[in-house]
């Protein structure tokens, strides 16, 4: 179907838009989310049609059909009208998701979970599947598979309120200057001097301005060096512990750029946008963090940000894109559909950002960012500068990003791969059947603080979370077999206080910047230490103290415990005993500011990590 746009490259303002999270996810109706793309010059995405013929490639295996009623989710009847669990929990799945869940993909160990058995392929975020109606029963289509609603869902639009944006921050912790005491590593070609403060950086007076309003007083060690090294147009692999400020890192030096030798916004024929700068991370909920970051570190410039991630109507993203942006935050399955729909192109790329870029090139999402890196439109390595961040960075995963990178410095602040040693580690050991109790008393022992308790499977999730509800316990649940509405929502119950608890699979383990979580609970402890890491780095963010406790069932942890005990030992926390007896640890963190895999030794990884990205195995997207 010819769908084109103006050819035009005339940009239109975005409308203003007053809407808040609160009014939005009050309103329970499913937005047809049409609005923005009306009578603005426009050819709007046809949502059914985007849907209906996207093709092969990694980033739109959205195996729509194959999840929803195909695998009888009867039991989430009643879910347009559902609460996260104030009622009670209707929720229960019934996703063979330990399954699922098999190639999680961390540091490619696998840990012997093997492979999910194909069929449910995707390079990146898939939109959420639909075939259940609100009854429970399944529609077929004409193929007798079950149907496939278009995705209505239109997130609520960003506040445009200057207050609200800046106050999305983390006010840093009384152990914030400590960070300056932590070993920085720099390794590369001709690194240049990092900055002491946010004033000497050279950074443009709306830059400048702000990061005052942000509340940042000074710079964090990443930060300190990140600054100088991106303005000086150098590609980066940045590895600093959770919660010490890697976004403001890559994103100042970017915007500061865009704004010092500004280019001219193309949307080219047909209105492909031609985003000059590119974000990746691996979950909706992340992208859409990192685009509020963007749009409040640009706040009052002329420069255009926007987003897109699966479970969303693809219009309304497609319509914003389509006046074209300077910044695209994206996850890479949505990133793919609109570059395949040639919505997008890469030839006016300068940056190009990786988010939690050790998930990015790990198995699983690999073939989404090779099929960006080597898309025709990508400008050439040379000709844009590159970016990495995370706060873990196997080895393995080091030598498969330096085919995307040019003569980088790496930069590491304390240990690669080290737990925030501002959390408090804490491990119960228990049996399976003890954990339940366990975790009520705790809730209670804790009345008022935010928990964040994280389960290894989505059916999990919906049970604690409706266990925990008919106690009371006013609680919401984040997993990848939730709705993206219901996704959101549950996230920002638990960001405003509404509900004090957040049961979440992996989905949300990773780089999501919420106050005051006071306690990370690893009711059931993840299959690997790096996302163990990130999980507790939900708490103790910016210097603040946190906690995060763990229980530790013998049965199924044992593989766990000797790299556990690794990282309690850096952290200079006390390792219980029955954590003392549990083998080798594959974790290779040393004390000295982690390693720059070009040092020499650290090749011996090498074959196995090419190995495993050759199985073409797909991302865990639906945690
Ligand atoms: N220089 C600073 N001063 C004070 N607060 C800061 C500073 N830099 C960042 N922050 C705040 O610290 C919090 C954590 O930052 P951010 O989310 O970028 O951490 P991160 O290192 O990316 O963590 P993760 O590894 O979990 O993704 C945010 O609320 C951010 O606004």
């Amino acid at each position: 179907m010819d769908d084109e746009w103006d050819d035009a490259a005339e940009i239109v303002a975005p409308p203003p838009v007053v809407n808040s999270y609160k009014s939005s996810y009050e309103d329970s109706a499913v937005d047809e989310g049409h609005s923005l793309s009306r009578g603005r010059g426009f050819q709007s995405f046809n949502d059914d049609e985007f849907d209906k013929d996207v093709s092969g490639g990694f980033g739109e295996r959205r195996g729509r059909g194959g999840r929803g009623g195909g695998r009888g989710r009867g039991g989430r009847g009643g879910r347009g009208g559902h609460r996260d669990f104030e009622t009670n929990g209707d929720s229960y799945g019934d996703d063979n998701d330990r399954g699922d869940r098999g190639d999680r993909g961390e540091r490619g160990r696998g840990r012997g979970r093997g492979g999910r058995g194909g069929g449910r392929g995707g390079g990146g975020d898939r939109d959420r599947g639909g075939g259940d109606n609100a009854d429970g029963e399944v529609e077929l289509g004409e193929d007798g598979e079950p149907k496939k609603p278009p995705v209505t869902y239109v997130p609520p639009e960003p506040s445009n309120d200057e207050q609200e944006i800046f106050s999305s921050t983390i006010s840093s912790g009384i152990n914030f200057d400590k960070f300056d005491a932590i070993a920085v590593k720099v390794s590369g070609e001709n690194p240049p001097r990092p900055i002491d403060s946010f004033e000497s950086a050279n950074l443009r007076k709306y830059v400048l301005d702000n990061i005052l309003k942000s509340g940042y007083t000074k710079p964090t060690p990443i930060q300190k060096h990140a600054l100088p090294i991106i303005m000086n147009g150098r590609d980066l692999m940045g590895c600093a512990q959770t919660g010490s400020g890697k976004t403001a890192a890559f994103l100042l030096p970017i915007i500061n750029t865009l704004l010092q030798d500004v280019r001219e916004l193309i949307v080219g024929p047909n209105g492909c946008a031609q985003p000059q700068v590119i974000i990746v991370s691996p979950t909706r909920e992340l992208t859409l963090q990192i685009f509020n970051e963007a749009r409040k570190f640009s706040y009052g410039s002329i420069l255009k940000i926007a987003v897109a991630y699966g479970g969303t109507a693809v219009r309304h993203q497609g319509d914003n894109i389509a006046r074209g942006c300077h910044i695209l935050v994206a996850t890479p399955g949505r990133l793919h559909d609109f570059v395949d729909r040639s919505r997008v192109s890469f030839e006016s790329v300068r940056f190009v950002v990786l988010d939690e870029a050790d998930r990015m090139l790990d198995m699983g999402f690999i073939p989404s960012v090779e099929k960006m890196m080597d898309h025709p439109t990508m400008v050439a390595l040379t000709e844009r500068q590159t970016l990495m961040f995370s706060a873990t960075f196997p080895e393995d995963i080091q030598h498969l990003a330096g085919r995307f990178l040019n003569n980088y410095l790496f930069v590491a602040v304390g240990i690669v791969g080290g737990a925030s040693t501002d959390v408090e580690q804490i491990f119960v050991q228990v049996t399976k059947y003890e954990k339940q109790a366990e975790l009520k008393n705790l809730i209670e022992e804790n009345n008022g603080k935010r928990i964040l308790v994280f389960v290894e499977t989505k059916r999990n999730a919906d049970f604690i979370a409706a266990m925990l509800s008919e106690k009371q316990m006013l609680t919401s649940s984040i997993h990848g077999d939730r709705m993206q509405r219901e996704r959101e929502e549950a996230l920002h119950n638990f960001k405003s206080g509404r509900h004090f608890i957040l049961v979440a699979t992996a989905v949300a383990a990773r780089g999501l910047d919420i106050k005051n979580v006071d306690i990370v609970v690893n009711y059931d402890l993840p299959k690997s230490i790096d996302e163990y890491v990130h999980r507790i780095g939900r708490t103790g963010r910016v210097g603040n103290r946190g906690k995060a406790v763990s229980f530790f069932d013998s049965d199924q942890d044992m593989a766990l415990s000797a790299d556990l005990a690794k990282i309690l030992r850096q952290a200079d926390q006390p390792v219980p005993d029955f954590l003392q007896s549990g083998g080798t640890a594959t974790y290779k963190g040393n004390k000295y500011g982690g390693s720059d895999i070009r040092g020499g030794e650290m090749y011996e990884n090498f074959n196995n990590a090419a190995s495993s990205v050759d199985q073409g195995q797909e991302p865990e997207e639906e945690w």
